[in-house]
């Protein structure tokens, strides 16, 4: 998805023009009506100094001209006022309708860029250049549309203005209008190639930049803090940080001293362009004896041609440097369509929608991450049935947690099959999917919210009904806890807000099970469901989940003898295969892996039973 962009030229600038359809649809679709005020507005204001250079010279020229007797008419002044008047209904018009646009276009980019992240596969949350482009989108290209917009209504009033200019100077003289364009063509191109310089190293700068802020997370984080304090590791972290942008620094002093010493050099031929061309005025108006309100309008519009080719030039180089990011904002937003179409091609194939799953079977399934060589799983076969629990057990990194990010669709490439109901999971709408299936992952959410979404959340349609939530959270025992909070299910967890409660590790995996029960899925799916519970809890919980799962597929997953002893059959794992199944007491008595795996936890339990008995 990282696009090639280290050997820009000219020809790839113009080709990101290539998007401004799709930009005129998104500025036009934000607030249509603001949109017509503000270039109506702009267009009005680039007639505004040709309009007050002209009733000054009316002005002067009718001081100039009239008898004494006539001066104190007041209509002489009657033109400037009215240009004063309208430029100041304009200006306040265009602050008014450019602060409601602007506001609202990048609330829409910042809801179009959520929208496109929620369409992502895990595979690219777990991409580093994936992530690359998501900072490089949200931190340098959100706001071009915006700065696009900006300087192409500024361009729109410059060349307004500037035509006006021309006007006047080729009535007057036009070979003083080539004097003036000369320079600001030779500064173009010199400024366009700085734009690209900057860009690439701009681009360049996204992994550091999502380093710098990581770190800067694990500072200022609670989850961190307590390890980086009993580690010492701020000063370390700090140097760390600060580090990064001293790099930064020091490519921005090269970059900014580069961009000052090309604009001095401009300015200063610019300057003394002018310089010579009113020389010239000085000698034609001596020659051809021209009134003071000829020679101030000829004069003024020699400094307006002039400030607006410059604005002209620099607005056209801006827009350029816009179009780089822009580029890639658009190049974003387009991985939606590929992945649009793909569900639309699994919708048209999509089957047995409503029907319960029976059955999942697991056939010669071997899967690598991305990027990665190794194969994660190797050769796995197994079935699932309704109400024959399945354990999964094995060493750490053994694949356990892979089988289960299989099983749910969250990767979809890998060989062999996995069967839902006979059918290939390949065929399932993932939404459909994601509908039937309750995971409780080993690293669940501690959503910052209130109990009521912390469960309700399982199922949110059904985010009202409170008896069903109160029902699920005393199965797991979380009841009590909430009956101890004062608004109790609109009460707000976690410490990230005001007034918020913070839950011990357990109760908020008891919070994680409930969830996941108020969802009514036909597949269990428990990774670590114990890790934080305490052994009374864990009984508890699981013999509410025995219940609620019997009729259903259910399968477990943990380091835990206890915890698999629910199971009806035991998998086991090693290395990404399944090197041993059984029940527990047949995987015992044939004292190879599993017996291995768990002899010690089982002994030190058989000799603390011992030792009851015989107290
Ligand atoms: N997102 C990932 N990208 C690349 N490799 C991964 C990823 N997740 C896991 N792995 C690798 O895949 C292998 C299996 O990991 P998995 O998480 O399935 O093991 P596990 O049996 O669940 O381990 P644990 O008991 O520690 O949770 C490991 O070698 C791990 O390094």
């Amino acid at each position: 998805m990282e696009r090639e962009a280290d050997h820009l030229n000219i020809r790839a600038i113009f080709h990101s023009f290539q998007y401004w359809p799709k930009l005129t649809k998104l500025l036009w679709n934000t607030k249509p009506i603001y949109f017509i005020i503000i270039i109506i507005g702009y267009l009005l204001k680039g007639i505004l100094p040709i309009a007050n250079l002209l009733s000054i010279q009316y002005l002067v020229s009718e001081i100039e001209t009239r008898p004494l007797s006539h001066m104190l008419q007041i209509s002489i002044v009657y033109p400037l006022v009215l240009v004063m008047f309208s430029g100041l209904l304009i200006s306040s018009l265009i602050e008014y309708s450019d602060k409601l646009f602007q506001i609202t276009l990048i609330n829409q980019l910042q809801t179009l860029i959520v929208q496109q992240t929620s369409t992502f596969n895990l595979s690219d949350f777990e991409n580093p250049q994936i992530h690359n482009q998501l900072k490089r989108v949200q931190n340098d290209s959100i706001d071009r549309p915006i700065q696009i917009y900006k300087e192409l209504i500024n361009l729109l009033s410059s060349m307004v203005t500037l035509c006006s200019s021309i006007a006047i100077l080729l009535a007057f003289r036009w070979w003083i209008l080539l004097i003036l364009i000369l320079s600001p063509l030779a500064s173009f191109y010199s400024l366009l190639r700085f734009t690209q310089i900057q860009y690439i190293a701009q681009k360049k700068r996204a992994p550091l930049q999502r380093k710098s802020r990581y770190i800067n997370y694990l500072l200022t984080n609670d989850k961190s803090f307590k390890e980086i304090l009993l580690y010492q590791l701020s000063d370390y972290l700090t140097a760390k940080y600060k580090s990064i942008f001293d790099i930064f620094y020091k490519e921005d002093k090269y970059l900014a001293k580069k961009r000052i010493t090309l604009y001095l050099s401009f300015q200063v031929i610019s300057t003394l362009v002018i310089a010579i061309t009113l020389i010239m005025i000085i000698q034609i108006t001596w020659k051809d004896k021209l009134l003071v309100g000829s020679v101030y309008a000829l004069v003024q519009a020699v400094l307006l041609t002039n400030q607006n080719i410059n604005t002209v030039s620099q607005g056209l180089i801006s827009l350029c440097d816009h179009n780089l990011y822009l580029d890639e904002l658009f190049a974003f937003f387009n991985i939606k369509h590929r992945q649009e179409n793909s569900s639309m091609l699994l919708r048209e194939s999509d089957i047995c929608a409503d029907s319960t799953i029976e059955c999942i079977e697991f056939k010669n399934v071997s899967f690598a991450y991305p990027v990665q060589k190794e194969l994660a799983l190797k050769d796995i076969s197994f079935k699932m049935k309704r109400g024959e629990p399945l354990a999964l057990v094995g060493r750490n990194g053994s694949g356990k947690t892979t089988v289960i990010k299989l099983l749910t669709g969250l990767y979809e490439e890998f060989e062999g099959d996995i069967l839902i109901n006979s059918i290939s999971i390949r065929n399932y709408n993932k939404e459909m999917l994601y509908k039937k299936v309750g995971v409780i992952f080993q690293d669940f959410v501690q959503f910052d919210f209130s109990v009521r979404e912390n469960i309700g959340f399982g199922s949110i349609g059904d985010l009202e009904l409170d008896t069903r939530i109160w029902e699920l959270a005393q199965q797991t025992g979380v009841d009590s806890v909430i009956r101890n909070l004062p608004n109790q299910l609109e009460h707000q967890l976690g410490r990230n807000f005001e007034g918020g409660v913070q839950l011990s590790g357990g109760q908020w995996q008891k919070m994680a099970i409930s969830r996941a029960l108020f969802k009514e899925a036909d597949v269990y799916v428990l990774d670590e469901p114990s890790s934080f519970l305490d052994p009374e809890s864990e009984k508890q919980v699981f013999r509410q989940f025995q219940n609620y799962v019997m009729d259903r597929l259910c399968l477990y997953i943990s380091h835990r003898y206890t915890s698999v002893l629910y199971a009806d059959k035991i998998l086991v794992m090693e290395k990404g295969q399944i090197v041993e199944e059984g029940t527990h007491q047949e995987l015992i008595k044939s004292r190879g892996f599993y017996y291995n795996l768990f002899s010690d936890e089982i002994h030190t339990f058989q000799k603390a039973l011992v030792t009851n008995d015989t107290r």
